[in-house]
């Protein structure tokens, strides 16, 4: 395939049809004020025609592929969030339904896969990703997806993304975009994995840069992820499980939040197609559709919220506990989802919560996750540093929650381009401001009291490592304290049994449990 170019049938040098230069193409006055190729190209044969004709072309179908590619390009242009940026885009467009729900999987699906449509994108091509323009690039990573990735049927994916590229990126290329997609629709999804994979690692004795290419994730992450399974009491050879499970469209999972709504009640509410979660005990998963549209979900009464990051939860408010139990705090609160569903558990045990968070903006939208508290559960939510919290307040709760600020490699399902992002010095960062955090949750709490250390990444750097310099560097400043039995406490509040190592702590992985992968560390002060 090498050395046989996709070229644009109307340039020679075939820069043009894709190449860095291609933007001029957008001035080509053969074309029309919406960059399509005017009549006398398309008589002169110039134009190689889709495989449907425009009439043709569902105009839902345009729509959402217009959307998905508007999303890609903030995200690589404005560095914006694609979870962000959609919802209010598909809202404005009024494209709903079945069409919503292609674009939201065209663009996610997209952006996560992105490392391994580029490997085949460059093979195809036969040229470097950088001599292609971004925004051509997005156009043959949406239409890889939908040939790859989707069900959509071959000539459409590739007609209706060519016409999505003439319209927005202009003739020439489009016609690199056809002759590319083309190349791509020529090989199933597993012949090219294997040309991928080969190229990546010609040797057949590197598997990190293999995954890395074939399951689409950064290579530093691969082994990150390798070395916490191994850290967490897994195999190593659970990798490639877990990376494809990050790689899969997460189902919408709500909590019914106890008091406020029964678990079976919202699973009527929610319909027919809605199951009951398999992991946490008030959990509904839905198969699709707005979560919006339900009173429950309005009133605040349920919410969306991971399986996971609902056993977590429910853990520090079960775990033992000597003595009274009436003040709780979540130190780090925004959004508000775990708050939301511990002033629910601390309104029926008789305690109130403490909802602290540095960012003002999301202090607000604390507030707004606990409009339906009960009543007298919520004592506080409060704008504020949880750094020096517990020099402000020492000793002054029972239960404490540390969700810490973390890389989120744990949750990479659902954040389709965080993957991307991230690099190794997120974690000297984070990892000062976890240590920072943990101290600080554990002069809030009184001797006998709980902290939850929590995370949505199962980094080692994050987890194990951050718990044991905060333990001992609590014991310096003259601070006991020791580390339950996590595992127990989870068992007893989930849903059904759980696969977990014989470890103090838990960390829950999408591959086996379904959920993000959270991380737990109960501790007690003594
Ligand atoms: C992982 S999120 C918490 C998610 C939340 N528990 C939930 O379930 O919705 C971490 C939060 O910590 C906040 N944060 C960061 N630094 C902080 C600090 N020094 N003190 C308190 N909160 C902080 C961030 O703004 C962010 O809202």
């Amino acid at each position: 395939m090498s050395g046989d170019r996709p070229r644009s049938s109307g340039d020679s040098s075939g820069a043009s049809s894709g190449g860095r230069s291609g933007s001029d193409d957008r001035r080509d006055d053969r074309r029309d004020e919406r960059g399509r190729e005017r009549g006398a190209a398309r008589a002169a044969g110039r134009v190689q025609r889709s495989a449907q004709a425009p009439s043709q072309r569902s105009r839902h179908g345009d729509a959402a592929r217009s959307a998905a590619y508007d999303v890609l390009r903030a995200v690589d242009e404005g560095d914006s969030y694609a979870n962000l940026v959609l919802p209010p885009l598909l809202r404005e467009r009024r494209i709903e339904g079945r069409d919503a729900a292609f674009a939201t999987e065209l663009a996610y699906g997209t952006l996560r896969l992105r490392g391994r449509y580029d490997a085949i994108v460059e093979q195809a091509a036969a040229r470097e990703l950088a001599s292609i323009d971004p925004p051509v690039l997005d156009l043959l990573r949406l239409g890889a997806h939908q040939l790859l990735g989707m069900r959509v049927p071959a000539h459409a994916a590739v007609s209706e993304t060519v016409g999505l590229a003439r319209a927005r990126a202009g003739a020439g290329a489009s016609q690199f975009v056809n002759a590319v997609l083309r190349r791509v629709a020529e090989r199933d999804l597993g012949t090219w994995l294997t040309t991928i994979g080969d190229a990546a690692d010609p040797g057949d004795s590197d598997p990190v840069a293999r995954l890395a290419v074939t399951q689409s994730h950064p290579a530093w992450v691969v082994r990150a992820l390798r070395e916490s399974l191994v850290g967490h009491g897994r195999g190593a050879d659970e990798v490639a499980a877990l990376l494809a499970a990050d790689n899969e469209a997460p189902r919408v999972t709500l909590v019914a939040r106890p008091g406020l709504v029964e678990g079976a009640d919202l699973l009527a509410e929610a319909g027919d197609e809605a199951t009951a979660g398999a992991v946490a005990p008030d959990a509904v998963v839905l198969r699709g559709g707005d979560p919006g549209r339900l009173p429950a979900v309005r009133s605040g009464a349920a919410a969306v919220q991971d399986e996971g990051s609902q056993l977590v939860t429910l853990a520090l408010a079960a775990a033992p506990l000597d003595g009274p139990d009436e003040r709780w705090l979540d130190l780090c609160a925004g959004p508000g989802g775990k708050a939301g569903l511990l002033a629910a558990l601390a309104g029926r045990q008789g305690a109130r919560l403490v909802a602290n968070e540095v960012q003002p903006h999301r202090a607000r939208l604390v507030e707004q996750a606990l409009r339906a508290a009960p009543d007298g559960a919520v004592e506080q939510v409060r704008t504020g540093d949880g750094r020096t919290l517990g020099d402000e307040e020492p000793g002054a709760y029972d239960r404490v929650l540390v969700d810490a600020p973390c890389t989120g490699l744990g949750a990479l399902r659902r954040r389709p381009e965080s993957r991307w992002r991230r690099t190794p010095a997120d974690l000297a960062t984070l990892g000062v401001l976890q240590r920072e955090l943990l101290g600080s949750a554990l002069r809030a709490v009184r001797p006998g009291g709980v902290v939850a250390y929590v995370t949505c990444s199962p980094h080692l750097a994050e987890t194990r490592l951050v718990v044991t310099d905060a333990v001992k560097a609590a014991g310096r400043a003259g601070l006991a304290v020791e580390v339950l039995d996590a595992r127990a406490v989870v068992r007893g509040v989930a849903a059904g049994p759980l696969d977990l190592p014989e470890r103090p702590d838990v960390q829950l992985w999408p591959h086996v449990h379904g959920t993000d992968a959270m991380h737990l560390t109960l501790l007690r002060r003594l």
